[in-house]
Formats: C-alpha cells, sequence, structure tokens
C-alpha cells in the first residue's frame, strides 16, 4: 500500500460486544487509518469498563489519511439517542444505529473511505424502533442504489456464498427464480475475479431440496430453475458444478477442487461455515461499489462490557479488507 488509506467502521449495536471489539481493534497498530462512525461517550466509557487505553482523533476528511496507531481511534461523531448500558437493548438507540450505518455507506459509495467494515446489529431492536431492517447486506444495496449484492462468508479454507439471506423459509422457493440465479452467480464469479485474485473461479452449486431433489421426486426446483440456469452460465464461460446435495458436498473429495460453495440459502451455507470457523470467518458483501467485511457473529449482548468477546473475526475482516484495497487497485 504505498498511501495510508481510511477505511470507516460502525460497531453496530451499541449495547451489544461491538464497542468492545472496536476498542480492543484500537489496541492494534493498523496501516490504515480507522475511522470510527460512533458515539464518542460510548467509546470512552467501554474503553474504561474493559480497563483498555484509548485516545480518539478527530476526523478530519480534508486531511491525508495517516496509519492508526495502537490506542487511538479516529472519531466521525454520530451521537447515542440516549445513554447506553452494555447488554440491556434500547429502542431508542435504533435510529442512531441506522445513522451510523448511512454515513458509512454514503462515504463510501462517495469514496470517501477505501473500505467500510460493520459490527454486529441487533435487527430486531431496529425494526421494534419503526425502521424496516433485515440487515446490512440488504440496507448497503438499497442506500447505495445497487441493483443487486451477494451476501458471502469466508475462513482462509472454505467460502460460502448464499443465494437469497434473510428469508423466512416458507418465502425461499419462490425467490429462487432464473433471473435471481442468473444475477447472484454473475456477482459471485466476477468479485472471485476481480477482488479475490481467482483466474478461473470453480463455484459449487448446492441444490435447494434433499438429495438436489432426487430426480424431481423430492422438488422441482433443480428441474425447472437451477438446472437450466447453470447450463447457460457454463456456456458463458463459468466454471460451475451441480446442483450437488447440499448435505454431501461439505467434504473435501469436493471442496478442495473448489473456490466457493453457492449455497440456496442462509441456514443451508452458513452452519457449516461456522462450524469450521466460527470466531474466525468474515462476512463479505460482494456486488457493492465498495469493500465491506463483517464479523461472523451477532451481538453476543451477555458478554457486552465484560472484556470476553473475542475480537478474532473483526480482526480478519479488518485485514481481508486491507488486502482487498490492495487486490483491487
Ligand atoms: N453482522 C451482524 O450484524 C449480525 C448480527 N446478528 C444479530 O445478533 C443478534 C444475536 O444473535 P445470536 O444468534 O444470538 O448470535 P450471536 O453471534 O450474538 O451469539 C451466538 C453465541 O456466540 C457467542 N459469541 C458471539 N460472538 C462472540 C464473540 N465475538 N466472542 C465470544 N463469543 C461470541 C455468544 O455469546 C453466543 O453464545 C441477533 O439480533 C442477530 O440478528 C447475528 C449475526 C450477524
Ligand atoms: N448471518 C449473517 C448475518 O446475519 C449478517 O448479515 P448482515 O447484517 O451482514 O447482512
Amino acid at each position: 500500500m504505498t498511501q495510508p488509506h481510511r477505511v470507516v467502521i460502525t460497531p453496530g449495536e451499541p449495547a451489544g460486544i461491538g464497542p468492545d471489539l472496536v476498542v480492543q481493534l484500537a489496541q492494534l497498530d493498523w496501516p490504515v487509518e480507522l475511522v470510527v462512525c460512533a458515539d464518542r461517550t460510548l467509546l470512552t466509557d467501554r474503553a474504561a469498563m474493559l480497563g483498555l487505553p484509548l485516545t480518539l482523533l478527530p476526523y478530519d476528511a480534508s486531511l491525508v489519511p495517516k496509519p492508526q496507531k495502537a490506542g487511538t481511534l479516529t472519531l466521525l461523531p454520530v451521537a447515542l439517542t440516549t445513554p447506553v448500558i452494555p447488554g440491556v437493548l434500547n429502542v431508542l438507540n435504533g435510529p442512531y444505529v441506522v445513522e451510523t450505518l448511512a454515513r458509512a455507506c454514503d462515504g463510501s459509495t462517495q469514496g470517501e473511505f477505501a473500505a467500510l467494515i460493520t459490527g454486529p446489529v441487533q435487527k430486531s431492536i431496529i425494526n421494534d424502533a419503526g425502521i424496516a431492517f433485515t440487515g446490512h447486506t440488504e440496507f448497503f444495496e438499497a442506500r447505495s442504489h445497487t441493483d443487486k449484492v451477494v451476501m458471502m462468508l469466508a475462513t482462509e479454507e472454505l467460502r460460502v456464498a448464499l443465494a437469497t439471506t434473510h428469508l423466512p423459509l416458507k418465502a425461499i422457493s419462490d425467490a429462487i427464480t432464473p433471473d435471481l440465479l442468473r444475477e447472484v452467480i454473475t456477482i459471485l464469479d466476477n468479485d472471485l475475479r476481480t477482488k479475490f485474485g481467482l483466474v478461473e473461479p470453480h463455484i459449487l452449486v448446492c441444490g435447494l431440496n434433499p438429495h438436489a431433489g432426487e430426480g424431481g421426486h423430492m422438488g422441482m426446483e433443480e428441474i425447472d430453475t437451477i438446472i437450466p440456469v447453470l447450463e447457460e452460465m457454463r456456456a458463458k464461460g463459468m466454471n460451475l458444478s451441480g446442483p450437488l446435495p447440499a448435505d454431501t458436498l461439505f467434504q473435501p473429495k469436493y471442496l478442495d477442487h473448489a473456490d466457493a460453495v453457492l449455497a440456496m440459502y442462509h441456514d443451508q451455507g452458513l452452519p457449516v461455515l461456522k462450524y469450521q470457523g466460527f470466531g474466525r470467518a468474515v462476512n463479505i458483501t460482494l456486488g457493492l461499489p465498495f469493500i465491506r467485511t463483517s464479523v461472523d457473529h451477532g451481538t453476543a449482548l451477555e458478554l457486552a462490557g465484560q472484556g470476553k468477546a473475542n475480537v478474532g473475526s473483526f480482526i480478519t475482516a479488518l485485514n481481508l479488507a486491507i488486502k482487498m484495497i490492495v487486490n483491487t487497485k
């Protein structure tokens, strides 16, 4: 990296472990400027609770970014609505969380930040505050006016992308349309090439039904939708295998020769990924006009403010974002 870049971080739900993790991140030297979009008192209170040093430097977009020194963070202030008790959700702070995401997303879309790294949000409390919200992925897609994005979680050894994200199970079959699959596979193939440096990515595509439909005896989505789209995309030069039964494809015999798995829905792919690498996996949004990575876990309210939260996934998410900045230069 020739000149340091500026990355923006949102700690997420203020009553969860996000602020603890951000304070922990600040204990290391970083080759980029870490601009944290959050409330000042939230961060200084949490640092005091954890007994960790923290100096907040003022954010000035007109200055050249500087590498972040251990013990410091650069603050882009957004005020809480009401003070926070760690572990106790407060609906009044729902709009605060969304404001931090909106500011970080807008700055990233406009090129102010080279990447956006998010801590975990409590999706329920944002909805309880009257703001329709299913996840960062969908929020950033809408806010940045992007047609379609793809959620992918990755460890060093395994990448799992999702055809659908935060949907109730009963809505999934209807959501798996030829257009959706075409868009998702195109984004996945493209971003594996451009952001991960893979020359001809090999993607394993899961079926939707048990045994990938058992030849139509356990569901028709494979025959009606998935197989025709895969044939079409293979004809365009993509290296796709499947549809494969999801219960047997997650074994070295298949994974050793693949660059990513495309699961049809959230709980088809993510339990395997999290069993394999919870705490060191990263959530990446593909298809956005900027780099966005995130932690692999939720708000863990019961651990907030206690110094028990593992910062591994957040560190990996930040390191991967830095690597992606370099790869996409
Ligand atoms: N990226 C995001 O914004 C995500 C947000 N969530 C949200 O988090 C909330 C809680 O979800 P849960 O299913 O309970 O998942 P969770 O990840 O918060 O907790 C699951 C288990 O893992 C532990 N855990 C999680 N992160 C940890 C860490 N860094 N260090 C040590 N232990 C950790 C928790 O203590 C708990 O036992 C939900 O509202 C959900 O929507 C969930 C996943 C991702
Ligand atoms: N299971 C992943 C998750 O819920 C995080 O989603 P997002 O908030 O990053 O869209």
